[in-house]
């Protein structure tokens, strides 16, 4: 694996990545920290939820000697990392929820590692991708961007001239000094806190700039509900998940939680759905709903890694402090859906297209093989906020022929090799309720420290009670850390 400037590929936000050339202190729990080295008190801990979170946190505990129960509702692990491989001919597979890993993303990186997984970039460095603006279809590659006076946007002459990496650089300089260290616990610092109030455009705007900057630098991300973003989630998206190289897992990402699985094998309890939380002075029980008969677990402590859409349904929700229950009711989750249509021919590949596209509805398109040399082939439509909204209540029918229709906008011709599909819309599944956790305005300041705080005997984690909203980096960071704490406790 080589961190290669020439290989970035130029599909979203990279310009602005390419300028944050910033390193950050490791203050918040770091895969170098040796805190496992020695036991704490043995405590019996009941981990909620089969996910990176959980399991990570678990993988740690029990190498120390603590009792570890995890309680999965589903018949397998790995939650919002799902592959797709049935029914699908010839070896191809497609990701449906996370995609890409992040060279820099050292927490999972450490565990592809410690699983022996092998890494392929997630972009493919040859053949032309596209960018598809107000209908407009501008083609770049992964060695140059294209100019941005093909773009269908209202920009100053002046910011013409500044090029991707201007526009993607200057407006946030001041910003970007005063950042501080995004990966702290307790980030972002006062000094910076009103800037919480401002989504990227309204930033921009007050800043001098023309607010359709932000149109270029969110392409295949640009929503209403994406623009709501706070500027400061954006900064550290930015600064801790954009400037490296993307990966993803030889053979489907759901090789990493599998493993790990496997490795937990003595340990997890499939099939078993939570229904409520009390705790105590002295314990906390859990009780699960298996094979339709409830049964009850006691435990010292208990991390539980649910998504907020899910916690907010239990009636616990009650016994948390006001805080947190904020916190839980109001951090916005991103409604994500992915599209994986079959063809018989990747015919984009004979116009030197490698069946990469972002677009302005707000859609990324992708080949999730292209690295396979089968004519055959999966092509992969990712909605985002309002294009997921849209397709609530449809049926499966209705989204393949919604996603079907903007592929064929960035690669014509579609149809002539179409041979079926499947959606996953993340909001639909009972699990997560949502696709991941993302702080809009106002949501950074306001609700963060409250995610992370421990409630009594329950420790809390999951991608949203990290730095890394959306991300596995963040599961794993926040299941380590819980352990960390249980560890530590005399
Ligand atoms: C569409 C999409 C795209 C993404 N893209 C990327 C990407 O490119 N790169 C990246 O790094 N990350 C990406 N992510 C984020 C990544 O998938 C998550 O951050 C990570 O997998 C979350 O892990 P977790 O352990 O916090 O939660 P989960 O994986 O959701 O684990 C929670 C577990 O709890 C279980 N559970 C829920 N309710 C109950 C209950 N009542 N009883 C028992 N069990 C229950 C669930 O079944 C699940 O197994 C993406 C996510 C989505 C949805
Ligand atoms: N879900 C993703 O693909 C990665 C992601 C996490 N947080 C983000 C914020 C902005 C854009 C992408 C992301």
């Amino acid at each position: 694996m080589k961190s290669n400037q020439s290989r970035r590929n130029f599909l979203r936000l990279s310009a602005l990545s390419a300028g944050f050339a910033i390193t950050h202190p490791l203050s918040a729990l770091s895969v170098h920290d040796t805190w496992n080295k020695k036991r704490g008190k043995p405590q019996k801990v009941l981990i909620l939820g089969a996910g990176m979170a959980g399991m990570s946190a678990a993988l740690e505990l029990i190498k120390l000697g603590h009792e570890v129960i995890i309680l999965e509702g589903q018949s397998r692990a790995g939650g919002r990392i799902r592959t797709l491989r049935e029914p699908f001919p010839e070896g191809l597979y497609a990701d449906m929820g996370a995609a890409r890993i992040p060279e820099d993303h050292e927490w999972t990186m450490k565990y592809i590692k410690e699983y022996d997984l092998q890494l392929q970039l997630f972009n493919p460095v040859e053949g032309d991708y596209i960018h598809l603006m107000k209908g407009k279809r501008i083609r770049y590659n992964s060695q140059s961007p294209a100019s941005l006076d093909n773009y269908p946007v209202n920009l100053t002459s002046e910011e013409l001239n500044m090029g991707w990496t201007g526009i993607s650089t200057a407006p946030f300089q001041e910003l970007v000094a005063k950042l501080g260290d995004p990966k702290a616990m307790d980030w972002p610092p006062q000094s910076i806190s009103g800037y919480d109030a401002y989504s990227l455009k309204e930033f921009l705007k007050q800043s001098g700039y023309s607010s359709e900057i932000a149109d270029l630098l969110m392409i295949g991300w640009e929503t209403k509900l994406g623009m709501d973003m706070s500027i400061l989630e954006v900064m550290r998206e930015l600064s801790l998940s954009f400037g490296a190289p993307r990966y993803k897992i030889v053979g489907g990402n759901d090789l990493l939680p599998t493993r790990m699985a496997g490795a937990l094998s003595d340990h997890i309890q499939y099939g078993s759905k939570v229904l409520s939380i009390e705790q105590s002075e002295n314990d906390v029980v859990v009780h699960v709903s298996k094979n339709e008969q409830n049964k009850k677990f006691t435990a010292d402590r208990v991390i539980c890694t649910f998504p907020l859409p899910v916690i907010k349904k239990m009636e616990f929700m009650k016994t948390l402090s006001r805080e947190k229950q904020r916190a839980i009711n109001e951090l916005t989750y991103w409604d994500l859906s992915r599209t994986v249509i079959q063809v018989s021919d990747r015919y984009w590949k004979k116009d030197n297209l490698n069946g990469f596209a972002a677009t302005d509805r707000p859609m990324e398109i992708w080949d999730p093989n292209y690295e396979l040399d089968s004519k055959r082939g999966l092509i992969a439509a990712y909605a985002k906020n309002d294009d997921s909204q849209l397709m609530d209540g449809w049926s499966d029918k209705e989204r393949l022929d919604f996603a079907s229709g903007q592929v064929n906008k960035a690669f014509p011709g579609l149809m002539d090799h179409f041979e079926g599909g499947f959606t996953k819309c993340w909001k639909e599944d009972p699990w997560a309720l949502g696709a991941h956790s993302i702080g809009t305005r106002n949501q950074m300041t306001d609700l963060l420290p409250h995610l992370i705080k421990q409630e009594g005997r329950i420790y809390f984690a999951g991608e949203h009670a990290s730095a890394y909203h959306g991300w596995i980096q963040g599961a794993i960071e926040s299941g380590n850390r819980a352990a960390k704490e249980i560890n530590s406790l005399e």
